[in-house]
């Protein structure tokens, strides 16, 4: 068997997508996505997306993790696979497709794509993090600097700690640059590593330092070790209701092949 497919990149967060609208990927060969997300036995990416039909919207995007296993939504994943849709003619500049967590809308200008994320009604503040879902959970702590954080080993320790545990979290390191910029880094439950960057982490984050007052101005410019991201939202903090929240950046199309079984 011969499968087709597209490595796709969004700020140094790479997919494997694979346009599978005639159902001929075999979806739950859990161990094939893990192989074919290698670095070194397969083609190597932090994740693998399927594109399919949607019966309510222009596609459905499927998102595996690195590991193998189905994820919640993926932030650059989502921006990568509209990019995709747009090479393959199946959409113009403005869509609106089916993700993990619901109906997204997205348009795209050359490479660079703006995604509308899902609301956001619950953050959870503790003494030292903040807790939150982007559409993948998310846990936010501040650094004063991140270039000496340690991204493995504390985001490792904490996403298999208390109260995550074995479903996990991805855990973000952000330092305050200025009042409308951030420093993001990732480490990603699924890949198990820091990745250079991550769309709902990074997401997250915005959300968090906007809510801590961190930040004054919108919209929020976020570097990430893969480059920059921008956030944009509506935010009602009495509420803790964060609504109308756009990540954009670009998604690039790195190069296509087929791949023998
Ligand atoms: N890289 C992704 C996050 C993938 C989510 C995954 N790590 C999980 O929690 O299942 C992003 O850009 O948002």
């Amino acid at each position: 068997m011969e499968i087709n497919f597209y490595k796709y990149q969004g700020t140094g967060n790479d997919f494997i997508l694979i346009d599978n609208r005639e159902l001929q990927f075999p979806s739950t060969d859990y161990d094939l996505v893990q192989k074919l997300c290698h670095r070194q036995f397969g083609i190597g990416a932090d994740g693998l997306m399927l594109l399919e039909r949607s019966d309510r919207a222009d596609f459905k995007m499927i998102y595996y993790n690195a590991d193998g296993k189905i994820g919640s939504m993926c932030g650059n994943g989502g921006r990568c696979i509209v990019a995709f849709a747009h090479q393959l003619g199946l959409i113009e500049n403005n869509t609106c497709f089916e993700a993990p967590d619901g109906l997204h809308q997205a348009q795209i200008k050359n490479n660079w794509v703006t995604l509308e994320m899902s609301d956001v009604d619950e953050i959870k503040v503790f003494n030292d993090y903040v807790f939150l879902d982007t559409g993948s959970p998310h846990h936010v702590c501040f650094k004063m600097n991140l270039e000496e954080t340690d991204v493995y080993q504390e985001g490792k320790l904490i996403r298999n700690g208390a109260p995550y545990f074995e479903k996990g979290t991805n855990v973000n390191f952000v330092e305050i640059i200025s009042e409308n910029e951030l420093k993001v880094r990732t480490y990603e439950r699924g890949v198990e590593n820091e990745t250079l960057s991550c769309g709902t982490g990074v997401t997250a984050s915005a959300i968090s330092a906007a809510h801590l007052n961190h930040t004054k101005k919108l919209p929020l410019k976020i570097q990430t070790l893969g480059g920059n991201l921008e956030i944009n939202f509506f935010q009602d903090k009495e509420q803790s209701l964060y609504k109308n929240i756009t990540l954009s950046g670009p998604a690039t199309f790195v190069f296509k092949g087929v791949y023998s079984l």
